[in-house]
C-alpha cells in the first residue's frame, strides 16, 4: 500500500463532476492535420493542402499497391488543415489555446499528436528553441492567466490517490522549507538545462475571464509508454526507479489515473520547462540503458489545475475540500505508427513495433467501437483495458473531456502508404461522436461575495496608507466580504414528458439539493450573524450604560473644569493687558535711555574735545607763561647788571678822584687834572650780512682792554678744528623741555646760560656758536630757533661770531589751523626774530640797538 503523510485528518477530495451532457450536446473529436515542409525540394511529394480544411493525396509510382491499380487520389477533410508554411503560433491558438481555456474553466482536455515517424509530432507539440510548440505555450499562458492568484507551494498537497488535500499556511511553510532542502530538489537544479530555462517565454499573452476569487497551483507530471508499460519519468531516486513500470487505476470519481505517479507542484514557465527536460532527461537514460528508441514510445505530459475559492475575506484558500476543483490537459506524443514491414524490424524492434501499432491499433478499435454504438446505437464493450494508452484515456473517451488530435503528415512519396493510413484513421476518428463534457460542476463557493478578493486588497493598501501616515483610523476601520443571499441560479422549467425526462429530473435534484445546502448555509449564517448582533447589542448597551455614567461624572467635571478656565482665562486676560503695559513701559523706558545715552555720548564728545582744548590752551600758556617769565628776568638781569655796572663805573670814579685826591694831597706839586675818556665797554657787534644766500647775522666780541670799533678779524680764518667743531650752545635758563624727535646736532657742545665769561668765547677753543631761543608762535606753539654761526678770534685778542644760519623747530597741534601754520612758517628770520634773541645778546649789541645799523 502507499503511505501518504497526512498533517490533519482531510476529508478526501471531490474530483471534479462531469456528467454527459443530455443527449444531443456531443460533439465529434477535433481532428486538425499539419502537413510538415518537404525535407529537399527534390523529394518527390505525394500530398497537398489544397484549403483551409482540405488535402489531397496523390500516390505515387513507388506506393505498394500502385502497379495494381487500386489507389486512387484522395480528398481528406479536416477541422482545419495548416500546410507547410503554417506557424506555431498559429497552430497554438487555433488547437490548444481552447483547451488551455477549458482547463481554466475546470474542464479536462486531451489533445494528442499522431502521425508516421519524422512527420513533426514532436515538433508541433515541443517544438524547438526558436519554434516553441504547444505544450510550452500552454504553460506560458496558464502561468500568465493565474499569475497574480496562485497560492504559496504545498498549500495544495496532492494525497496520490488523484486528489488533494489542502493545508493550514503554517503546515505548508513547514512543507516548503523541508522541499528546499530535498535532494530531488537540489539534482533537479543540477540537472537543469540553461537553454530549456531560457525559452521560458513565448509570444502568448494572459487570457481573460479568470475567477479572480479563486486560487491555483499547478502540477505537472510526466509519463511515458513504451511496450506497453507506463513509465514516471519525474520519479525521484536512480534511473532505474524510473524504469518501475506503474499501474492505472481508477478514483473513487471513475477518473483514469497513474498510480504513484509524482506530481510536481510548479509555480512558473521556467519551473514547469525545467521539470519537462528533467523528464526527457530521464527518458533519454532509459532508453539508452534499454537500448531503445525515443520515437517508439507515447510521452504523456499533463498539467493539472487545482483551483479553490477563497475564503470570506478573500485571504486564503478555504479550507474546504468540496470547493476545490480539479482540471488537466494531458499532451500526448504518440509514437511514430508505420508499419512493421516496411521498418524491417527484428526482435526487439518488431516487439516495440508491434506494442506501438497495438497501443495505435487499440485505440484505434476504441474509437471504431464507439463510433459504432454512437451510430448504431449499439452497446458494444469498448477495449479501452487492452493497451494502457486508451486504458489511461478512457474517461476522456467516456465524456470526461474535450479531445483533440493533430495529424501530422510528411508529404514525401515514400511515407504515401502510412501517410494514407494515418488519413483513414483520422477521418474515422472524426466520426467518433464525443458527449460534450458538462459545465464543470464546481462545488458551491458558499455564496461569498465575488470579488471579495480584490476588495479585501485594496482594503489592505488602504489600511497601510493609514499606518503610513500615522492615521489612527488605521485601527478602526473594518470591512465586511460577507455571504451573498441569493439562491441563484433560477431553477429551470423540464418537460416531464420529454424523452430525457429522467435526466432532467436528475438535474433538477442536484439542484434543489445544491439549494437547500446553500439554504442551510444562509440560515446558519444568518443566525451565527444575528447572534453575534445580538451579543454586540447587549454588550453595546451595558458599555451605553456605563458610558451614560462616566457621562454624567464626566461632565460634571467638565463644568467645573470649564468656571475654572473662564476665572483663569479672565485672570489671564488682565494679565495680559498688564503685561501689555509693562511692555509699552519698557519700550518708552527702552526709547528713552536710547536718547539719553545718545545725548551721554554727545555730551562725553564735547567734553573730551573740551579736555583735548584745554590741554592745549593748558600748554600754550605754559608755554608763553615760561618764555615771558624768561624775558622778564633776562630783562631785569640786564637791568641789574647795567645798574651794577653803572655804579662799578661810579664807584671807579670816585676811586679815580679819590686817588687823585689821595696824589694831590699826597704830593708837593699839584698834579694838573687830565680828563680820562670815557671807557668803552666790552663790544659784540651783530652785523647782519649775507652769506650764501642765506639770512645771517655776524656777531664780534671785544675783551675789555680793546680799542673802540669792531675788532678787526679776518673772516677766513678759523680756529684749529683738527679736534672737529667744538660748539657753543648758548640756551635759556630754563629751557622747555622739547620732547621731540627731532633734536639739534651740536657735537662736543659746551652749554652756557650766559656769556659773561668772555672766556667761554675767547679762550676757549670752540668753534662754533648756537643760540638757543625758544618762543611761542601766533598759534601759541612753541618754536625753537637755532641762531647758528662761528667763532673767529680777533686781531686784538678777542673773538667774534659770525651767525651764518638759524634753524627752526616748530611743534605745533595736529588740529591747528592750516591757514595759520602757513603764517607761521612764512614767518621769516630778521622780520619776526623775537626779542628775546635780542636780549640775549645784549652783551654783544650793547650800543648796537639797531642791526640795520651796524657799527662797521
Ligand atoms: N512543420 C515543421 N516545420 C519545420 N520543421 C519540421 C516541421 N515538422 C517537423 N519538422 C522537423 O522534422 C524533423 C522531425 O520531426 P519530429 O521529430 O517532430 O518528428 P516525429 O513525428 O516526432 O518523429 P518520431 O515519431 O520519430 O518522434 C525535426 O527535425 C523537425 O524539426
Amino acid at each position: 500500500m502507499y503511505k501518504v503523510t497526512r498533517t490533519k485528518t482531510p476529508a478526501k477530495t471531490p474530483k471534479m463532476k462531469t456528467r454527459p451532457q443530455p443527449s444531443g450536446l456531443r460533439d465529434s473529436v477535433s481532428v486538425f492535420c499539419r502537413v510538415r515542409p518537404m525535407q529537399c525540394e527534390s523529394d518527390l511529394s505525394c500530398l497537398k493542402a489544397i484549403s483551409k480544411t482540405t488535402v489531397h493525396l496523390t500516390p505515387p509510382e513507388i506506393a505498394i499497391n500502385f502497379k495494381v491499380g487500386t489507389l486512387k487520389e484522395t480528398q481528406h477533410i479536416f477541422k482545419e488543415v495548416f500546410d507547410e508554411n503554417s506557424q506555431q503560433r498559429e497552430v497554438f491558438n487555433v488547437v490548444a489555446q481552447p483547451l488551455v481555456e477549458a482547463l481554466i474553466r475546470g474542464k479536462n482536455g486531451l489533445l494528442f499528436t499522431y502521425g508516421v515517424t519524422g512527420s513533426g509530432k514532436t515538433y508541433t507539440m515541443t517544438g524547438d528553441n526558436q519554434n516553441q510548440g504547444i505544450m510550452p505555450r500552454c504553460l506560458d499562458i496558464l502561468f500568465k492567466t493565474i499569475n497574480d492568484y496562485q497560492t504559496k507551494k504545498f498549500v495544495f498537497k496532492p494525497d496520490r490517490l488523484n486528489g488533494f488535500e489542502i493545508l493550514s499556511e503554517a503546515d505548508a511553510m513547514i512543507e516548503r522549507q523541508a522541499e528546499m532542502n530535498a535532494k530531488f530538489n537540489k539534482l533537479r537544479r543540477k540537472d537543469s538545462d540553461p537553454e530549456i530555462a531560457s525559452r521560458a517565454s513565448t509570444d502568448v499573452s494572459a487570457l481573460s475571464g479568470i475567477d479572480e476569487d479563486n486560487m491555483y497551483a499547478v502540477f505537472v507530471t510526466y509519463v511515458e509508454v513504451y511496450n506497453n508499460s507506463v513509465y514516471d519519468l519525474l520519479e525521484e531516486g536512480s534511473i532505474q526507479k524510473t524504469l518501475q513500470t506503474k499501474i492505472i487505476r481508477e478514483d473513487g470519481t471513475k477518473n483514469m489515473f497513474v498510480h504513484g505517479v509524482t506530481e510536481v507542484e510548479v509555480k512558473s514557465m521556467e519551473d514547469a520547462i525545467e521539470v519537462f527536460h528533467l523528464g526527457q532527461k530521464r527518458k533519454r537514460m532509459g532508453h539508452t540503458i534499454l537500448n531503445s528508441e525515443s520515437s517508439r514510445s507515447h510521452s504523456v505530459f499533463t498539467v493539472r489545475l487545482v483551483q479553490a475559492p477563497t475564503d470570506i475575506d478573500g485571504e486564503y484558500v478555504m479550507k474546504d475540500k468540496k470547493t476545490v476543483t480539479v482540471s488537466q490537459l494531458s499532451l500526448v506524443d504518440l509514437a511514430g505508427s508505420e508499419r512493421t514491414n516496411r521498418t524491417k524490424n527484428t526482435g526487439q524492434r518488431l516487439r516495440e513495433a508491434g506494442n506501438i501499432n497495438n497501443s495505435l491499433m487499440t485505440l484505434r478499435t476504441c474509437l471504431e467501437i464507439l463510433r459504432e454504438n454512437q451510430l448504431s446505437g449499439s452497446v458494444k464493450k469498448v477495449p479501452y483495458r487492452e493497451s494502457k494508452l486508451t486504458h489511461l484515456f478512457k474517461n476522456y473517451f467516456d465524456g470526461e473531456g474535450i479531445v483533440k488530435m493533430i495529424v501530422c503528415v510528411n508529404p514525401r512519396a515514400e511515407d504515401y502508404d502510412e501517410t494514407a493510413q494515418v488519413m483513414r484513421f483520422a477521418e474515422m476518428t472524426q466520426d467518433v461522436q464525443i458527449a460534450r463534457p458538462a459545465i464543470s460542476i464546481r462545488p458551491d463557493m458558499a455564496g461569498f461575495t465575488p470579488g471579495r478578493r480584490k476588495a479585501n486588497q485594496i482594503f489592505k493598501a488602504a489600511v497601510n496608507n493609514l499606518m503610513a501616515n500615522d492615521d489612527d483610523r488605521a485601527r478602526y476601520v473594518d470591512i465586511d466580504l460577507g455571504l451573498v443571499y441569493s439562491l441563484e441560479p433560477n431553477l429551470q422549467r423540464i418537460n416531464l414528458n420529454s424523452p430525457n425526462a429522467d435526466d432532467l429530473v436528475k438535474e433538477l435534484m442536484n439542484q434543489l439539493e445544491q439549494r437547500i445546502a446553500r439554504k442551510k448555509l444562509l440560515s446558519s449564517d444568518l443566525a451565527a450573524k444575528q447572534a453575534n448582533i445580538r451579543a454586540k447589542l447587549v454588550q453595546t448597551e451595558k458599555d451605553m450604560l456605563v458610558l451614560k455614567t462616566e457621562n454624567a461624572s464626566v461632565n460634571a467635571v467638565l463644568s467645573h473644569e470649564r468656571n475654572k478656565t473662564t476665572i483663569i482665562e479672565n485672570k489671564n486676560i488682565s494679565y495680559e493687558r498688564s503685561i501689555d503695559d509693562l511692555n509699552r513701559q519698557v519700550r518708552d523706558r527702552d526709547q528713552r535711555i536710547s536718547e539719553l545715552e545718545r545725548k551721554l555720548a554727545m555730551m562725553e564728545q564735547q567734553v573730551s574735545q573740551k579736555e583735548i582744548e584745554k590741554e592745549r590752551q593748558k600748554k600754550k600758556y605754559t608755554t608763553k607763561f615760561a618764555v615771558e617769565k624768561e624775558e622778564m628776568s633776562r630783562e631785569l638781569e640786564m637791568k641789574l647788571r647795567a645798574q651794577q655796572d653803572k655804579l662799578a663805573n661810579e664807584m671807579r670814579l670816585r676811586d679815580e678822584k679819590l686817588r687823585l685826591v689821595t696824589d694831590i694831597i699826597n704830593s708837593p706839586v699839584v698834579p694838573s687834572y687830565k680828563r680820562q675818556p670815557e671807557r668803552e665797554p666790552d663790544i659784540v657787534a651783530a652785523t647782519p650780512s649775507t652769506h650764501a644766500g642765506t639770512s645771517s647775522y655776524s656777531a664780534t666780541m671785544h675783551t675789555p682792554r680793546s680799542v673802540r670799533g669792531v675788532a678787526v678779524a679776518n673772516v677766513r680764518h678759523r680756529r684749529s678744528r683738527s679736534a672737529g667743531d667744538k660748539w657753543l650752545a648758548h640756551t635759556t635758563t630754563k629751557p622747555v623741555p622739547l620732547g621731540t624727535v627731532f633734536q639739534p646736532f651740536l657735537p662736543n657742545r659746551k652749554t652756557v646760560t650766559k656769556l659773561t665769561e668772555l672766556k667761554d668765547v675767547s679762550k676757549s677753543n670752540t668753534s662754533k656758536y648756537c643760540l638757543i631761543s625758544q618762543s611761542a608762535d601766533t598759534d601759541g606753539e612753541l618754536e625753537t630757533r637755532l641762531f647758528k654761526g662761528d667763532i673767529i678770534p680777533t686781531m686784538t685778542g678777542g673773538a667774534q661770531v659770525v651767525l651764518n644760519d638759524v634753524e627752526c623747530l616748530k611743534q605745533s597741534s595736529p588740529v591747528s589751523s592750516p591757514a595759520r601754520k602757513r603764517l607761521s612758517s612764512e614767518m621769516r628770520v630778521g622780520e619776526l626774530s623775537p626779542p628775546e634773541v635780542k636780549a640775549r645778546c645784549s652783551t654783544g649789541i650793547e650800543g648796537h640797538n639797531n642791526y640795520k645799523k651796524p657799527r662797521i
